[in-house]
């Protein structure tokens, strides 16, 4: 039998929503002042105050605790929204995004990662947005996965030269929907920043590797193995005259100090130079 609910119920109903509407307000207002106190332990001169993997463990945290009616998908964009206000608290935050071709998604992409506040530039090639974070133009910056046809391979820039490089700390969009016939491809970024990629339990490294021009990817493989580096995959590679770039994803979290990198270097002669362009955490799935 359905329960009917009078209109005193009602009144008293809306009463206790507003009621949690403030406590929500007021938990906001605490947690910004909060991240301002963050802010003020951080050491003066880092250069971004953005800190992925914390982020991604907050996200898996409460996503881990969810339960009841409130869809999955809305509590991460609230939380996006959120963290996304506040990093720029800490020092002043801009997003440069690449969008090539008008409504590709990518500004989208980037407003549902970091929120409405900020302001967002928009390049039509990643080598601008690329340059935009190493001067420090912008915070961060939206760029496009690699693919091994890309026109112009952006990976490639993050391989040579020396002092603030960005890497490639994110991807996008943190949170995987599942495959549904009919619906549009999802549109897939990597967020680029002046910073080093976190270990977060669950992540996946990005690793250039240099090579002499006749190397085969199985070869490389066998190498990352023998490395102790297994389940590499290749996702582009770059051919010059004398020397092949292989850009590899691991499986799991790798450190500029982490031996098994000196050991790979060192492969057999073929291998020239090994760089980790960066990583990022596992997104979440609903
Ligand atoms: C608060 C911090 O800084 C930023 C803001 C965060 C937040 O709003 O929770 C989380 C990580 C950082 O991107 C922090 O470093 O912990």
């Amino acid at each position: 039998m359905m329960m009917t609910t009078d209109s005193a119920d009602l009144d008293r109903i809306r009463r206790d929503i507003d009621r949690i509407d403030d406590r929500l307000h007021d938990l906001l207002m605490e947690r910004a002042a909060l991240v301002e106190k963050v802010a003020q332990a951080k050491a003066p001169d880092v250069s971004v105050a953005l800190r992925p993997g914390r982020e991604a463990e907050i996200m898996r945290r409460l996503a881990g605790r969810h339960q009841g009616r409130f869809p999955l998908p809305a509590l991460i964009r609230i939380w996006r929204e959120i963290m996304g206000a506040l990093v720029g608290l800490q020092k002043p935050f801009s997003v440069a995004v690449c969008q090539p071709e008008r409504g590709d998604g990518y500004v989208e992409l980037a407003r549902d990662h970091f929120g409405v506040v900020w302001p967002k530039s928009v390049f039509s090639s990643p080598g601008q947005v690329v340059r935009a974070v190493a001067d420090g133009q912008a915070a961060v910056g939206v760029v496009q996965l690699p693919h091994e046809n890309d026109q112009e391979p952006w990976w490639l820039s993050l391989t040579t030269g020396s002092g603030n490089l960005p890497q490639v700390v994110t991807r996008l969009p943190v949170l995987a929907m599942p495959d549904v016939p009919g619906r549009p491809e999802p549109v897939e970024a990597f967020v680029i920043a002046c910073r080093p990629h976190d270990d977060t339990g669950a992540d996946r490294t990005l690793i250039a590797v240099e090579t002499s021009p006749d190397l085969s990817r199985d070869r490389l493989r066998a190498l990352f193995a023998t490395a102790g580096l297994d389940n590499v995959a290749v996702i582009a590679t770059h051919r010059a005259d004398d020397h092949s770039l292989y850009l590899c994803e691991l499986d799991c979290f790798v450190g500029t100090a982490d031996p098994r990198l000196t050991v790979l270097a060192g492969g057999k002669d073929v291998i020239r130079h090994v760089r980790i362009i960066g990583g990022y955490p596992l997104p979440l799935s609903v």
